[in-house]
């Protein structure tokens, strides 16, 4: 069995649009005659088809998707949009063509016509770096309905349209259904909207047409150097987010040294927040400050301190620094964006910190017995450090890391990732995260041959498939030990050989800590 694809989600009274008018407003050859063709979507996937859809035939890695132009006609698609070779490819499909240079580099602005979505937008935030995307994302909708906004989501995890969740596929979707979904939040009156911005989505254009009022950067660290030639490269995708076409201001975290140089290639106002030591020999630069005042096993709490004396102190419902990291971003990304900084902390305090759930980041699922165990989504060197870092904050006995490797994906940074599990625990359980198309075995050997070199006389398990190994991490574990389990966070499934088979990490946990008499 395979777990369920999640719907792509579209308006639900989307308004025709005339094709001939399309053409017309954006200078567009075409064949065959468009006289009364009207479109109610687009889509660039016959998989997410709807009857009335303009169905965009883009070039892809393995197809191009003319090719499935007449399946898309047979499933109700009133035209195509394509390139020249595209149009060659579905000369016999009985669509008319609609044609352009590079249909991705269409298709944003595309579809914010079809959609009309430039049309009284919502306020648009964007959030970009390598590990905090999704943890800022959720804590600035979280601090957004704490001011009472009905609010929108767009993340690896999830999308939100107020109180309506839906699994996510992509981080970013494709523009196509980015434009939908705000269409759809649109017709519930969502009044802000936090988007992930990963830098695939943005070498792939999935947010064009869209200008965010505000965009945050995180961080950057290694990883995605399977998408990238190197650092340079990888760097160099996240930089269109802070220019004028994309973004109104920034508010970037100079935590990362790559912060810095956000701030000088950027050509909009940028404003600067860093996490601060009290007493460190370098002081900050950084426009925000935040110090980390109290770290406990339920939250984080920071106080925020920038320009003319402005000041807020507040807590985050997560473990770690990063975390605190991630919370005031938010907050700054709101004050940037003309929140008055005095009404988010008395929204706040209204309610004792922060309000916000993160699945599967450093999520507790255990109770109140027996070791603690955290089921968490990290899969960078970065990210390990700064939760081992914050697991062990509130551990007296021993941290046992469980964790494997992505198949199929940078695998350039699997020694760097067991040699930081190694260092920062007592105990390393190495098993299987998603092999993909990879050999599983091999992915393992890798990690523990680099964890052994690096550290000898560790402690080292390896266990597959996973569901074994967070049961013999379990007996591992005893009252006052930590588990943190890294990889899976959210997810409700394991990509084996391009099928996703469904799994759930948290379950497992809870099955585990059940089975070992810690759980009723
Ligand atoms: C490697 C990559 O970017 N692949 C993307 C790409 O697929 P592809 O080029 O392989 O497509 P293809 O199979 O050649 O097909 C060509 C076209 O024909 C269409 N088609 C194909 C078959 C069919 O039956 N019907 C049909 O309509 C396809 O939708 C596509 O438009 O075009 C598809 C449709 O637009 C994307 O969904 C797909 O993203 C895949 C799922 C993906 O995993 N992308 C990763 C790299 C990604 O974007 N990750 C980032 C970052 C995550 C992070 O931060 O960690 C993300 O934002 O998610
Ligand atoms: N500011 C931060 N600095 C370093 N590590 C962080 C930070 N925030 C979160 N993390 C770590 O990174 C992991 C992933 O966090 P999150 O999902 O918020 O990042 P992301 O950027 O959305 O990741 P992805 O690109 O994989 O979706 C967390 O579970 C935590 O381990």
């Amino acid at each position: 069995m395979s777990a369920r694809i999640p719907p792509v989600l579209r308006p639900e009274h989307p308004s025709a649009r005339s094709l001939g008018q399309l053409v017309t407003e954006f200078g567009l050859d075409h064949v065959g005659s468009l006289d009364g063709i009207e479109i109610t979507g687009v889509t660039l996937s016959t998989g997410d088809l709807h009857p009335g859809d303009l169905y965009v035939g883009m070039p892809g890695a393995h197809r191009h998707g003319a090719e499935f132009a007449a399946e898309a006609r047979e499933g109700g698609a009133v035209a195509l949009l394509t390139d020249a070779k595209g149009a060659e490819i579905a000369r016999d499909s009985g669509l008319p063509v609609v044609l352009v240079d590079s249909p991705r580099a269409a298709l944003g602005e595309v579809s914010a016509w079809i959609y009309r979505t430039h049309e009284q937008p919502p306020l648009l935030f964007a959030v970009t770096g390598t590990n905090g995307k999704t943890s800022t994302s959720y804590l600035l909708e979280g601090i957004l309905k704490q001011l009472g906004l009905v609010t929108g989501l767009s993340s690896t995890a999830e999308r939100h349209i107020g109180e309506l969740v839906v699994v996510s596929r992509l981080t970013t979707p494709e523009a196509s259904e980015m434009h939908a979904l705000l269409a759809r939040m649109r017709e519930s009156e969502v009044r802000a909207v936090a988007v992930e911005v990963s830098a695939q989505a943005l070498s792939r254009n999935r947010v064009d047409g869209l200008v965010f009022d505000v965009a945050g950067f995180t961080n950057l660290s290694h990883d995605h150097l399977d998408d990238y030639a190197d650092m340079e490269e990888y760097f160099a995708a996240k930089l269109p987010l802070f220019q004028p076409d994309r973004a109104k201001r920034a508010v970037v975290s100079l935590d990362s040294p790559y912060g810095q140089r956000v701030v000088e290639e950027s050509r909009i106002p940028v404003t600067t927040i860093q996490v601060v030591t009290p007493g460190a020999d370098t002081p900050s630069d950084a426009d925000w400050k935040v110090t980390v005042t109290e770290e406990a096993a339920a939250y984080t709490a920071f106080t925020l301190d920038g320009p003319e004396g402005r000041s807020l102190s507040t807590r985050v419902p997560m473990i770690g620094i990063h975390m605190a990291a991630d919370a005031a971003l938010a907050i700054v990304m709101l004050v940037e964006a003309s929140f008055e900084l005095e009404a988010i902390g008395q929204a706040l305090e209204a309610d004792g910190g922060i309000v916000a759930y993160l699945p599967g980041r450093t999520e507790r699922v255990s109770g109140d017995r027996g070791p603690s165990v955290f089921v968490d989504f990290g899969h960078s060197p970065d990210a390990f450090l700064n939760t081992l870092a914050a697991v062990r904050r509130f551990t007296p006995g021993k941290v046992i890391m469980l964790f494997g490797a992505d198949g199929d994906r940078d695998t350039t940074k699997r020694p760097e990732m067991a040699r930081v599990a190694a260092a920062g625990s007592d105990i390393l359980v190495i098993t299987d995260h998603h092999p993909r198309f990879e050999d599983p075995d091999s992915i393992r050997k890798t990690l523990v041959d680099a964890a052994r070199e690096a550290y000898p006389e560790h402690e080292i398990h390896e266990v597959s498939p996973p569901e074994a190994a967070i049961r013999a991490a379990v007996v591992l574990a005893g009252e006052g030990d930590s588990i943190l389990w890294a990889g899976p966070g959210h997810q409700d499934y394991r990509d084996i050989e391009g099928v996703r088979t469904p799994y759930s990490a948290r379950d497992e946990a809870r099955d585990a800590l059940r089975e070992a008499g810690w759980a009723e």
